[in-house]
């Protein structure tokens, strides 16, 4: 306790100069405002106050740093021996994905990403494009037969639909398994996906102070936590027991093709086990780690793509003009496709659809998925900043000075709304910014993609934005085409964080993840 209560105060002191917004409560400090009701809103107000990097008061008057400067960023992200998970955070993971490539660390974190980084080329995600077509077209089929005869309209909440249809591709396109979640609920591992983070990331008051004392616990007693008897503990233990059995069964069923001598098949667990045989005895990963590589593509690759989607969806619904020039785009992509003989779009269509391209880079900017992710100092550092901030005492710096054991949150929701990089319409949803005239301050660019930093960047960025990019576009692609969509009278959507950022209802007192759309039929 002693040793803690020093470290304590000894970071306490070195962030004393950091600016940031006054506590009002010693037991939450100013993570209510942060992290509950309307995301965001709180945290870009203080962004614009504070600067780039301010500090934030924890439960119990710890101090964490809330970061979205470009270079400070770059500095944190790329240097993940110097800034790890936090061990409850490690912990989380682990508990939700079980010792897959999210959870691992260091050396081993390294392993993992040699061993699959080739199966998410964008040459091998070519090869399952008819994937990503298809469930694309089974869910815009799935929804025209909400239609009744002579219906002009319909109010349908999108989630589950987007949620089942990303499902269905990571089945298809990464394992190979089709859970036709679209078609029926009985496949029982796709079943537990449903609504996981929403039900079982508990947003409220006693969430933010039970996340604060984790930290100050051992890993041994953590481990507990995976016991308790709660209905969401108990939700996680059902869906990670499934996603395990399902693990098994097809790394067996793939060692198998392998030791056949058959051609491997192309999706994307296929080609792991294929790349994890043909490792080094001391780099490939153990059958433990392979299993869990299944459940963390699931849970990293679904609530993700799904929510994107569903955002765009929301973006659209509110502008019908910019629907329908997007409506235009695919159609005259898909007249070009049959007008060069082909009777369907190949993946390299996707490349030549601007309109759509911005579309999608601007919601990913306006709604990162993850909006932010926490990182525990493991030394002192001196951190570079692009932009300079103003202490305490009125000092002007460019460099700001991070003790160890400091939680900094990588506030890259932040980062996507500087003004400085996206201009001062930076809280506007304008996909005109995307536009090849209007120039984007790239002074320090950031991210795997777009100069974003939704996907975060360094060694730990996302494995799978290609994948995700082509399932978001064709998700586009078939909706578009299919229904124009428009906000139903009277409702309003609001931004919660479950982990991912998801749509609640206004008014709704369970807050749970909906959102109703009015869809119509776009006449042939
Ligand atoms: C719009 C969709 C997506 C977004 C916004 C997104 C975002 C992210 C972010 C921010 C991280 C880093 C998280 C952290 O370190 O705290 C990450 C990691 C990861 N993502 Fe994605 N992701 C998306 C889609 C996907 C898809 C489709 C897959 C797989 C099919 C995937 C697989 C992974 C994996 C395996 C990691 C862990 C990488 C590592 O630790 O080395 N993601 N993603």
């Amino acid at each position: 306790l002693s040793t803690s209560v020093f470290f304590y105060y000894q970071k306490s002191n070195s962030l004393a100069n950091i600016r940031g917004p006054l506590s009002t409560s010693w037991l939450y400090g100013n993570m209510r405002e942060f992290s509950l009701g309307e995301y965001g809103v709180r945290a870009f107000q203080w962004q614009k106050l504070y600067g780039t990097v301010y500090k934030l008061m924890n439960c119990f008057g710890e101090r964490r740093l809330v970061v979205a400067d470009q270079k400070a960023l770059q500095f944190v992200l790329g240097n993940p021996q110097l800034f790890p998970r936090a061990p409850e955070h490690k912990e989380l993971a682990r508990i939700l994905m079980g010792q897959g490539i999210f959870w691992a660390e260091g050396p081993d974190h390294k392993r993992h990403r040699t061993v699959m980084q080739p199966s998410f080329a964008a040459s091998q995600l070519k090869a399952l494009f008819p994937c990503f077509q298809e469930t694309a077209r089974m869910l815009a089929s799935q929804l025209q037969n909400k239609f009744s005869t002579n219906e002009e309209n319909v109010v349908e909440d999108v989630c589950p639909w987007l949620h089942k249809a990303a499902l269905d591709i990571i089945g298809t396109a990464a394992f190979g398994h089709p859970f036709n979640s679209l078609l029926s609920d009985e496949n029982a591992v796709a079943r537990s996906y449903h609504n996981l983070l929403a039900d079982s990331m508990t947003r409220g008051p006693l969430s933010i102070v039970v996340d604060a004392i984790l930290q100050y616990m051992p890993v041994t007693l953590l481990r507990l936590f995976d016991k308790l008897p709660t209905k969401a503990m108990r939700k996680l233990r059902t869906n990670r027991a499934l996603t395990l059995g399902l693990a098994k069964d097809l790394v067996e069923r793939k060692l198998e093709v392998l030791k056949g001598g058959m051609e491997s098949e192309k999706d994307v667990l296929s080609q792991i086990v294929h790349a994890n045989v043909s490792q080094d005895p001391q780099t490939k990963m153990t059958p433990v780690e392979v299993y869990s590589q299944v459940s963390t593509i699931m849970l990293a690759g679904e609530e993700t793509v799904a929510n994107t989607a569903i955002w765009a969806l929301y973006e659209l619904a509110q502008d019908p003009e910019l629907q329908d020039k997007v409506r235009e785009e695919i159609r005259e992509t898909y007249a070009a496709a049959h007008a060069r003989g082909d009777t369907d779009l190949c993946a390299t269509d996707l490349d030549n659809m601007p309109l759509t391209t911005a579309v999608m880079k601007e919601t990913l900017r306006f709604h990162p998925a993850l909006p932010m992710s926490l990182r525990k100092a493991a030394e002192d550092s001196i951190v570079p900043l692009a932009q300079s901030i103003t202490t305490v005492s009125g000092e002007v710096v460019n460099e700001i000075s991070i003790p160890a054991d400091t939680i900094v949150i990588a506030n890259s929701a932040g980062y996507n709304r500087l003004e400085s990089v996206w201009g001062p319409d930076a809280h506007l949803f304008n996909i005109s910014r995307w536009a090849k005239e209007r120039k984007i301050s790239h002074d320090a660019t950031l991210g795997m993609y777009a100069n974003l930093a939704t996907f975060l960047s360094g060694p730990r960025g996302c494995i799978g934005y290609r994948f995700a990019l082509i399932e978001f576009q064709m998700f586009l692609i078939e909706l578009l085409k299919t229904f124009r969509f428009s906000i139903p009278p009277g409702i309003r959507i609001k931004r919660e964080l479950a982990l991912v950022t998801i749509p609640v209802v206004d008014g709704d007192p369970t807050r749970s993840q909906r959102m109703p759309l009015q869809l119509s039929l776009v006449e042939e």
